[in-house]
């Protein structure tokens, strides 16, 4: 499986897997520098909660490199512009602001000379997208052990290896439990407007020969209600420290038709996710996209919305924690109350 980014030590580049042109194209494009990075993960180049921190990661390694500065304090003053302008690129995703905060700090660490504080930059990204990896990997196993042998499970967007370092989250755990030889059916959300689970997601489950439908994201209550449906997985961009879930739009629709109809719902995220610092979903950010991601639908090479409409765009909503059975994160799985155990999960390791 291709991975969403790579960092090339010889040229000091990034190389991002170009998710705009999934699944009829597999390019990549390559980062010289920070401000190609924030762009990136702007208009979606590169996109998921944990691959856009490591994205924006390797964005302080990449100023770090193109720096002309001299001296380790001009440095670091170069290192806080281009953090402010990568935090900025998109806001709802914590993984963002938290990777970026990390490589300021370690930029804080005392170094002898710019080069070295260049290399220092370098190494803390790498260790970044590694720890993801492993951390994946963790959250699989403890997913995967909710997944029963014959489970049909909607899935949300995209939580895979596009959406991370590699491996991924929610589709991590469902990736995990297939290869433990269950057998599983995931009905494949398309995930409108910008339809990272058709396109996606889909393409992913190809690549690990896990049997899918598509379905469009209105058709989630009529299979909830079919019984047919025994599992509802998605993925993160900030969990709130009371637990509520903050995802890809259409989350908390589907978290609805869940509980209405008794179907277990699992939010799957490392706990680079979780915004203690936020007592509750409400005070989370929603990132507003263009309209046009909403109105420029085409059937036939025919635009199919009126000329002059108007759309709204919100690409994130909240899912309150009493519709979620249970949060997973590398830490293992935690059941209610979630304000006193996923402060504990994340703060006791
Ligand atoms: C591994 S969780 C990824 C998370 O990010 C996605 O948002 P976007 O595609 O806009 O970056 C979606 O909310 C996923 O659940």
């Amino acid at each position: 499986m291709v991975r969403s980014l790579e960092w090339d030590d010889s040229s000091c580049t990034l190389q991002l897997l170009d998710q705009r042109l999934l699944p009829a194209q597999v390019e990549m494009v390559t980062c010289e520098n920070y401000t190609k990075v924030s762009t990136a993960i702007q208009n979606m180049t590169v996109r998921g909660a944990p691959v856009i921190g490591a994205a924006a990661a390797f964005g302080m390694a990449l100023a770090a490199c193109q720096s002309a500065q001299t001296t380790t304090e001009g440095l670091r003053a170069d290192l806080k512009k281009a953090a402010d302008v990568l935090i900025a690129s998109r806001p709802t995703a914590v993984n963002l602001a938290w990777a970026v905060q990390r490589m300021l700090k370690k930029a804080s660490v005392p170094a002898s000379t710019a080069d070295d504080l260049t290399q220092l930059m370098i190494a803390e990204a790498k260790l970044i997208a590694q720890e993801d990896v492993e951390t994946n990997r963790r959250m699989a196993e403890f997913g995967a052990a909710l997944i029963e042998d014959g489970d049909t499970i909607i899935h949300h967007c995209n939580t895979g290896s596009l959406a991370t370092v590699d491996w991924g989250t929610a589709l991590g755990a469902i990736r995990m439990a297939h290869e433990q030889g269950k057998k599983i059916h995931v009905l494949v959300d398309e995930t409108r407007p910008r339809l990272q689970g058709a396109r996606l997601t889909a393409w992913e489950l190809d690549q690990y020969q896990i049997p899918y439908h598509i379905i469009t994201d209105n058709m989630s209550g009529h299979f909830l209600r079919s019984g047919m449906v025994k599992k509802v997985f998605y993925g993160a961009d900030r969990v709130a420290a009371n637990g509520d879930v903050c995802n890809k739009i259409g989350t908390y629709m589907l978290s609805l038709a869940a509980k209405t109809n008794g179907v277990p719902v699992y939010a799957v995220f490392p706990t680079t996710t979780v915004d203690l610092n936020l007592k509750s979903g409400d005070l989370i950010p929603i990132e507003e996209r263009d309209q046009e991601e909403v109105l420029g639908i085409e059937v036939n090479g025919q635009r199919v919305t009126p000329q002059g409409a108007k759309a709204f765009n919100p690409a994130f909503d909240v899912t309150p924690n009493d519709l979620i059975t249970a949060l997973v994160t590398e830490n293992g799985v935690i059941y209610p109350p979630f304000d006193i155990n996923l402060p504990r999960a994340v703060e006791d390791f």
